[in-house]
């Protein structure tokens, strides 16, 4: 008997790390199916995010900018799915678009990359730190007051070259991203999530549909990772009641243990003085509301002048 084969449009950026996520994705398709290669073509698509590299995306207009053009492809059904990494996406979708959920996530912690030394505390005072993540920035001042942190953009590589030619002492990556590129080997330490927050989604690959498309949802489902789904049903939440465009530098992790799901967020002022700490815990089938409540009550915690409203 045949049956004809789907033939699934995959939309990605075309970046080495974003291009490592599409083909994660279409891996897990392909064997969860029992698909030949041919049945997940994988589309590249240049996003606004890629082409701006002189400034913070903050500055730019923060999230969206490297989802914008994939989501119209979407929309058009230029594509049937779009692979993201989860900590690049706004907290509110377009219309007619959703998460249909993401793969199992990767180790969420920040790593440390200095050009000598083995750890923070190895940076001299005045040191330079380059980073592009205003949460990275206030959380390293907070910890380090005496660094001379500044803007970094570019990808993975571009940041890595510039601590290795000495324009910067020091840098600070996600883990996951280093390990999906093979430079792990690059790391000096890793920062324990009990005092450096990671960003809501960071390490997870988040896959895109049209909402109500459930021919390709089906097909889906069986990749999906139900624990990082309901974890950053959580983080999302949160970050939905607080900010989506990055201007301030929040943190949020949710981790799902049986039955409960444990939530951290932090909010910071820019030079790290400031810090709001909030720490939840809830049923996994409260998993929406533990994420809006922590939002709230972070809300009413911080100064107003540190958040948008
Ligand atoms: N903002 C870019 C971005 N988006 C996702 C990752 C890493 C991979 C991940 O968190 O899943 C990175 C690079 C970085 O922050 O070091």
């Amino acid at each position: 008997m045949t049956q004809s084969l789907p033939r699934l449009r995959l939309g990605t950026r075309g970046s080495p790390l974003a291009l490592w996520q599409a083909h994660a994705v279409r891996d897990a398709l392909l064997k969860a199916h029992g698909w030949p290669a041919e049945a997940v073509e994988i589309e590249v698509i240049r996003t606004t995010g890629d082409a701006i590299t002189d400034r913070a995306l903050s500055e730019a207009g923060g999230k969206g900018l490297f989802t914008k053009e994939l989501e119209e492809a979407l929309l058009e059904r230029r594509i049937d799915l779009a692979v993201h990494s989860a900590k690049d996406m706004a907290t509110r979708l377009p219309d007619g678009l959703h998460l249909v959920g993401y793969l199992p996530r990767a180790d969420v912690r920040d790593a440390l990359i200095l050009r000598e030394g083995a750890s923070l505390a190895d940076l001299k005072p005045g040191a330079k730190v380059g980073t592009a993540s205003l949460r990275r920035e206030a959380q390293l001042r907070r910890l380090r007051p005496d660094l001379q942190v500044s803007l970094l953009r570019g990808n993975v590589h571009t940041r890595l070259a510039k601590v290795e030619s000495g324009e910067f002492d020091a840098t600070l990556l996600a883990l996951a991203g280093l390990a999906r590129l093979g430079l792990t080997e690059r790391i000096s330490a890793l920062l324990d999530v009990a005092d450096f927050l990671p960003a809501v989604g960071q390490g997870a690959v988040a896959i895109e549909t049209r909402f109500g498309d459930l021919a390709v949802d089906s097909l889906v489902v069986p990749v999906v990772c139900p624990a990082t789904g309901l974890a950053l049903r959580v983080e999302r939440a949160y970050l939905g009641e607080l900010d989506g465009s990055c201007r301030t530098p929040i943190g949020g992790l949710a981790e799902v243990t049986g039955d409960e799901i444990r939530f951290r967020g932090v909010v910071l002022s820019a030079d790290g003085t400031r810090y709001y700490e909030i720490v939840r815990f809830g049923p996994r089938n409260r998993a929406l509301e533990l994420g809006v409540t922590s939002g709230r009550e972070m809300r009413a915690m911080v100064p107003p002048e540190l958040l948008p409203h």
